[in-house]
This record gives C-alpha cells, structure tokens and sequence, in this order.
C-alpha cells in the first residue's frame, strides 16, 4: 500500500511520545522543586510548633517541678513525647531528677533540637530545662507524602491527557487519513470520477482533513479535465496522422505531373486486376495512349509546353473514366496505359476511339496558342491464360502499329 519503505510510525504514536517525555521532564523538575517547598515548608512548620509546645508546656511544668510531682511531670514529658514531631523529651529538674519519654535510643550525644529553661512559678530561679529532640523521620515523611501525592496526580493527569489526545488523533486524524491513503491508492484513471468519502461523525465545522477531501476532489476534477483535454488532443492528432498517411499514400502511388497513377501501380495493381477477371471470368482490356509528335512540341515550345500538354491529356483521360472501376496510369515519357475492368475489345475499342477524337477536337492551349494534338491507341484484351507482360506487350505492339499505319488511330489486337 505505501510505496515509501521506511518505518511507518503513527503521528498519534509520535505525539503521544512526545507527550510523555515532555511531561517526564517537568515531572523531574516539579519534584525538584516541590520537595524543595515542602521541606522548607514543614522545617517552618516544625519551629512553630516546637514554640508553641514549649511556650505553651514551660508553665505546667514549671508549676508540677515546683509542687514536687514527679508523675505529673513525668505525664506532661509523655505528652510532649506523643506528639508526631517530637521524637524524645528529657526534664532535667534542678533536683537532679530526670524524666524522659520517647525514642529513648536517639543519639543524645547529638544536639537537641530546642533547649529551655524552666522558670520557677513566682523566681527567676530556674527549676529544670526542658529539652525537646525531632522525631527523625518525620521532616523526610512529610517532604515523601506531599511529593507523592503531587506527583501521582501529576501522572494521572498526564495518562489521562495521553488518551485523550489519542483518541481524538485516532478519530480525527489517523483514521481519515488512512482512509484518505486507502482512496488514494485504489483510485484508478477510469475512476476519477468515483467521490472520496470520509466516515467521520458530524461536525459542526471544518477541519484540515476537509481542506484535503475538498483539495483531492478538485485534484480529480483537474485530472477528468486533463484527461479530457489529452483524449481529444489524441484523437485530433490521430486524423491528422491518417490525413497525412493517406496523402503520403496518394502521393506514392500518384504522378506527381499528370495526377494519374504511377508506374508503381501499374506493377502492383495490374495483376491483381488480371487475377480477379480470370478468377469470375469477366473480360478486361487495356489501351496504350501515346500522344503524337510530342518531341514536336518539346523542341518547338519548350519544355514547359510540353509538359502543360501532358497535363491536358492526362486530365482528359481522367474526366472521362467509368471511375473508380477503370483506371489510367502514366508509363512513361508521353505514354498513358488505361486498364478496364470489366470490358472486352470491343468496349474497349469504342473507348479508345472515343478518346481519340476528343484528343483531336481539343487543341491544347500553351502560352496563348492553340496547339492541335492527337494520339495513338493501341487495345488489347486479356486472354485465358496471358500475364502481365505478354498483354501489355500485346497492346504496345498494337500502338506501334498505329503510329506506323500514320497515327491519330486505334488498333486493336485480334
Ligand atoms: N515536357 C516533357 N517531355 C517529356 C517528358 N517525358 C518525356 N518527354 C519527351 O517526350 C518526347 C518523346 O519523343 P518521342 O519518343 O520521339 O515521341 P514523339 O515525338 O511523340 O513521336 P511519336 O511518339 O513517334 O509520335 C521526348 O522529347 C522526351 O524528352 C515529360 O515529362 N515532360
């Protein structure tokens, strides 16, 4: 189906992947920036509420420190120590007592996050301090939950978004173009006219692939049209071919200064000619026409006289033909051979005596001058068994005996 043989890849595939690198990348960068804010957010969060609880214990503390009561101190350090951010509580009462709860393995080595006197209730002598240490894990949970959460909505968004787009490249843009690919390359010449359409759901709008199903179906009409315009093109060079042709034709098998046949035809025709009137047994004849002391009018007049004159003369025997079935050729020089289909000796004698007086009734003309003309004839038919050869030569013998009986005559073969 697609002549284009690198890997076919989908834009929706394309887009999509484009998508979920570009979403990856801000991923990367959101999380950089969200845990940054988070931490900065809970480490305030945590101060405050270290502040508070110090601010708020230091009093109640003070008092039970002061009144001696170790169970309640020791309840106010487990309250202290019950609250998420704390991760252990020491008292260290000016009595030397110490009450402590929480993760009692904690690195007390390690310095305490807040360190507070305890005022006594009405002195300004302190009664104990008051050291509080954050729970550890508690900062990097919170940084963890708040990431996490951003991120997972980050994701679902993105997946969600990656099948929305790819529902509507599929719907749009993928399937019409792959019907459109389809149409396109099924399209045969004789089809041009077959429609390409789309199934799409109802719009109310247009779109790019509107713009393409409108440009294809101009493209087909321009096409129908080119088509159109290039069949006739062919066609009207085709009759110009066949007139050319034939008038090659015409001009091979015609002298070029009488408009009668050539020799060629003669050769080619004549036997074909004698071949059918034996064949059907019909009569065929032949007349030998040689005008008389043409050489006369050649030396005398030139060359062009003599030339208008076998013009005339061959005109005149062309005019009075039984065309197209008698014919007429120029042999040669001032000689004419008329063959007739057709017609035994004696038609064909009536013929040749006919064309014989009108040849003398016609003077020709030749620059203003009327040149009187005549002609020798000599007819013969065809016998049973007689060719080409030995008919003509029957009939030039005939002419000859004309032109030595004294011309302007017809003789006939017996
Ligand atoms: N003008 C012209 N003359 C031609 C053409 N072909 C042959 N001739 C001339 O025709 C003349 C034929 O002369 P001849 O064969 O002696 O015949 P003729 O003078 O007619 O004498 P007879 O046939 O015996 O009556 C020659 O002078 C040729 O040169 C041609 O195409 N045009």
């Amino acid at each position: 189906m697609f002549q284009n043989r690198s890997r076919f890849r989908s834009i929706a595939a394309t887009l999509i992947q484009r998508i979920v690198w570009l979403a990856g990348g801000c991923l990367l960068v959101m999380l950089v920036l969200q845990g940054w804010l988070t931490f900065r957010e809970t480490q305030l969060r945590m101060d405050h509420a270290l502040a508070e609880i110090a601010d708020n214990s230091l009093p109640m503390l003070s008092v039970s420190l002061w009144d001696i009561e170790p169970e309640v101190v020791q309840r106010q350090v487990n309250w202290l120590a019950s609250l998420p951010e704390i991760g252990r509580v020491r008292v260290l009462a000016s009595t030397g007592q110490t009450f402590e709860a929480g993760a009692l393995a904690m690195d007390l080595r390690g310095e305490p996050l807040r360190t507070l006197e305890i005022p006594a209730p009405q002195g300004v002598k302190p009664v104990g301090r008051l050291e509080l240490w954050v729970e550890p894990g508690y900062q990097a949970e919170q940084v963890l939950h708040d990431t996490l959460g951003i991120v997972a909505g980050y994701v679902l968004f993105t997946v969600l978004l990656c099948l929305l787009v790819g529902w509507m490249l599929r719907r749009d843009l993928q399937r019409p173009m792959q019907q459109i690919a389809r149409f396109a390359a099924e399209l045969k010449p004789q089809e041009l006219s077959r429609p390409l359409l789309l199934e799409r759901p109802p719009r109310d709008h247009q779109d790019e692939i509107d713009l393409v199903t409108q440009g294809f179906a101009q493209l087909q009409s321009d096409l129908r049209s080119h088509i159109a315009n290039l069949d006739q093109m062919v066609a009207e060079r085709t009759q110009q071919l066949e007139r050319l042709i034939e008038e090659v034709h015409r001009l091979s098998i015609t002298d070029a200064l009488t408009g009668c046949y050539n020799r060629r035809v003669i050769e080619e025709r004549l036997p074909a000619e004698i071949e059918r009137s034996r064949r059907y047994a019909r009569p065929l004849s032949v007349i030998f026409v040689d005008i008389d002391h043409f050489k006369t009018i050649n030396d005398g007049l030139g060359h062009a006289a003599g030339d208008s004159v076998l013009r005339d003369v061959g005109a005149l025997l062309l005019g009075q033909l039984r065309t197209p079935v008698d014919w007429v050729a120029r042999y040669g020089g001032e000689e004419f051979l008329i063959v007739l289909p057709e017609s035994d000796l004696d038609h064909a004698s009536r013929a040749a005596n006919r064309l014989r007086e009108m040849i003398e009734a016609q003077p020709v003309h030749v620059e203003g001058r009327l040149v009187p003309m005549t002609a020798s004839f000599g007819v013969a038919q065809c016998g049973p068994d007689e060719g080409v050869a030995d008919l003509l030569a029957r009939a030039d013998a005939m002419l000859y005996h004309a032109k030595t009986e004294g011309r302007n005559r017809v003789s006939v073969s017996g």
